[in-house]
């Protein structure tokens, strides 16, 4: 992880990208205005965990390349999620508070957080939208319930067009958003149960609809996203305990 967020912070990717074509070493040395040796020992340990790759440049020289995985580590753009590997490869520490009232206070954190759920909602929402599109059918309106800077609702009223989306969260979060405007939100387990009561008395019995889009861990039961189901588990746990339920994690040597 430290080697990876190295090459988000270094800006490797980026770099490779608006080259254009595959850069040797001493292309992107200077490129990055890094040492060589370092970055060499850094590229082959990227492209031995398939990160990036070797190509040959049309002079024959041996050149890295991109391949889908290391795009994923570009600052910007729409298969970015090198916020969401800086966070959570982050120390941010809540020093007691809950982590809303934390952020609320730290600006430049709540930025981090909100990029990342953007940068996860720009690889989940398609999925979504184009693997069970017969969910929104039938649905006027649509409540993000705690829906981060709007990157999922702007996703879900640009491919169903007949969606009026209400964006709703935190002030601080909300008045920083892509698009949309609105407001309030939620924590823990039982809040969320007291919030998802509230949409189900909110909507209409006939046409409405609570969907929740959620990582489910079947116990016993492995297949290939178990990997990513199990590390998002960790993720979560590490940064959703709050005062009164640390001491459930104290001496696991997990921290927020
Ligand atoms: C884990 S993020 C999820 C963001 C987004 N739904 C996504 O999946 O990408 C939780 C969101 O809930 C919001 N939130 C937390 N407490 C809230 C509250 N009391 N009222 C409104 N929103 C709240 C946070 O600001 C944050 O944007």
């Amino acid at each position: 992880m430290a080697v990876v967020k190295c090459a988000i912070e270094l800006e490797i990717a980026d770099v490779i990208e608006s080259h254009g074509s595959p850069m040797t070493l001493s292309e992107l040395s200077s490129a990055l205005a890094c040492a060589s040796s370092p970055l060499y020992r850094i590229m082959r340990f990227l492209m031995h965990r398939g990160i990036f790759k070797e190509e040959l440049t049309a002079h024959s020289s041996l050149a890295y390349a991109q391949t889908a995985l290391s795009r994923r580590l570009m600052r910007y753009g729409e298969h970015s999620i090198a916020a969401f590997i800086m966070l959570n490869s982050s120390s941010m520490v809540a020093h007691g508070e809950d982590a809303w009232s934390f952020l609320k206070a730290n600006p430049a954190q709540s930025q981090l957080v909100n990029e990342a759920m953007a940068s996860d909602a720009r690889v989940a929402m398609p999925a979504i939208i184009h693997g069970c599109p017969e969910v929104f059918d039938g649905l006027g309106s649509l409540v993000d319930v705690g829906g981060g800077n709007g990157t999922t609702l702007q996703m879900l009223v640009k491919a169903f067009p007949w969606l009026r989306g209400i964006h709703f969260d935190l002030p601080h979060v909300v008045s920083n958003a892509v698009e949309f405007k609105g407001r309030c939100g939620f924590p823990n387990d039982k809040e969320c149960i007291q919030i998802l009561k509230k949409c189900s008395e909110a909507i209409s019995e006939e046409k409405g609809k609570v969907i929740i889009v959620e990582a489910m861990i079947e116990e016993g039961k492995m297949d290939e996203l178990s990997d990513a189901r199990l590390a998002l588990d960790m993720a979560m746990m590490a940064r959703s305990y709050k005062r009164g339920q640390r001491k459930d994690i104290e001496g696991t040597g997990i921290s927020s």
